[in-house]
């Protein structure tokens, strides 16, 4: 089953080309990504992809100095087929100005320290990239209207845990509902919650632990995510540090990705929205990496028999004797049953 919606107007025509050569392990540590400079480019300027249209990237240059400015660029011809796109660390030359008409040329791209994809579907062996660098994932869910379901916030979490990224959840709409029920379905993940309604956005406690991070954004249409991308981010940066100034389009279009910055005082951080993006595809998840992203249930697996796939129906998983022993305490029943419901989302 396919919940990706057709509407990849987002990804650049070479966005399809994964190649393996710039796919990196999650690393959830999040190391500084190691640059890599070509030789004869040593002039080149460092930037970041801040939003992709049409073959046409928006840089941001020397960030958080008197300097700092949006430029546009395009791809040099020696980076072939390699996909970039927005949260990308870049090199360029060129025309760095940023003056009206210019056009830089990217010429490397960065190490990345994660990178989220999605396959097409979860049979397909094609795979878009669609955010480099974010460490968290902000899921925003509606407590009704549209009515939330649990598998749809299992996808996210795979597709985050997979990507070695951190997930938060942002409930909306608890005007509507109560969403106690519904959130108990994760309560074995002890993942960041938020409850967000009318005239009650949460957007202090958001922010606090949004600042010194790069999260993306990720929700069905309807949630509300940009009523809350609105109220975290005024929408003042929004339009002219972004898109404005560089596509030249004066707007931004709703089908694009882009990294808008947030700020508190000196602090910032950046929220990354994916409209269009509804779901993933899971294709291409390792569920290695699922395991991992549980580090208590990680630990057990290694005295799982070899090739143990830590599901239900395996026999002798060292998981599921540790919590028929107890040794995970109150919390071991709800964090095997989460890790279940996601190692069987895309297994199925
Ligand atoms: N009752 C209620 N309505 C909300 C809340 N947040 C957003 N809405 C409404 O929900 C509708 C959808 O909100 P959007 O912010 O456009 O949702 P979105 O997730 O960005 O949807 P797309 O733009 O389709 O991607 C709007 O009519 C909002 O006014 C909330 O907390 N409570
Ligand atoms: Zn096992």
């Amino acid at each position: 089953m396919s919940w990706w919606a057709d509407d990849t107007e987002d990804d650049e025509p070479y966005a399809d080309y994964d190649e393996s050569s710039i796919r990196v392990r999650p690393n959830p540590k999040g190391n500084r990504p190691r640059t890599k400079i070509r030789p004869g480019h040593s002039d080149a300027v460092p930037g970041q992809i801040l939003g992709v249209d049409r073959g046409r990237f928006t840089v941001l240059l020397d960030a958080d100095t008197d300097a700092e400015r949006t430029i546009t660029a395009t791809r040099a011809r020696e980076l072939g087929k390699k996909a970039m796109v927005t949260g990308d660390r870049v090199r360029l030359v060129g025309d760095v100005s940023g003056h009206e008409g210019t056009l830089a040329r990217i010429v490397s791209i960065d190490e990345r320290r994660t990178l989220l994809r999605r396959s097409a579907d979860d049979t397909d062996a094609v795979e878009r990239v669609l955010v480099a660098n974010a460490d968290q994932m902000l899921i925003v869910i509606a407590a009704a209207n549209p009515e939330p379901r649990i598998r749809l916030v299992d996808r996210y979490l795979v597709a985050a845990f997979d990507a070695g990224i951190r997930p938060l959840l942002c409930v909306t709409k608890t005007d509507l509902a109560d969403p106690g029920e519904f959130l108990h379905n994760f309560a074995g993940l002890s993942v960041t919650t938020f409850l967000s309604g009318e005239g009650s956005f949460p957007v202090e406690e958001i922010t606090a632990e949004l600042l010194g991070h790069e999260t993306v954004f990720v929700g069905h249409s309807g949630v509300g995510k940009s009523t809350l991308i609105n109220a975290l981010v005024p929408s003042a940066e929004r339009a002219t540090g972004v898109v404005n100034t560089v596509t030249g389009r004066g707007r931004h279009t709703s089908s694009s990705t882009v990294s808008l910055r947030l700020r508190d005082g000196e602090r910032s951080g950046w929220v990354v929205d994916t409209p269009g993006v509804r779901s993933f595809g899971l294709g291409h998840v390792n569920p290695d990496n699922i395991v991992r992203s549980f580090t208590d249930l990680a630990e057990i697996a290694l005295e799982c028999p070899r090739g143990c796939t830590h599901r239900a129906d395996a026999p002798d998983c060292a998981i599921a004797q540790a919590v028929r022993e107890g040794r995970l305490g109150d919390v071991g029943a709800a964090r095997i049953d989460s890790l279940h419901r996601l190692l069987e989302t895309f297994a199925t």
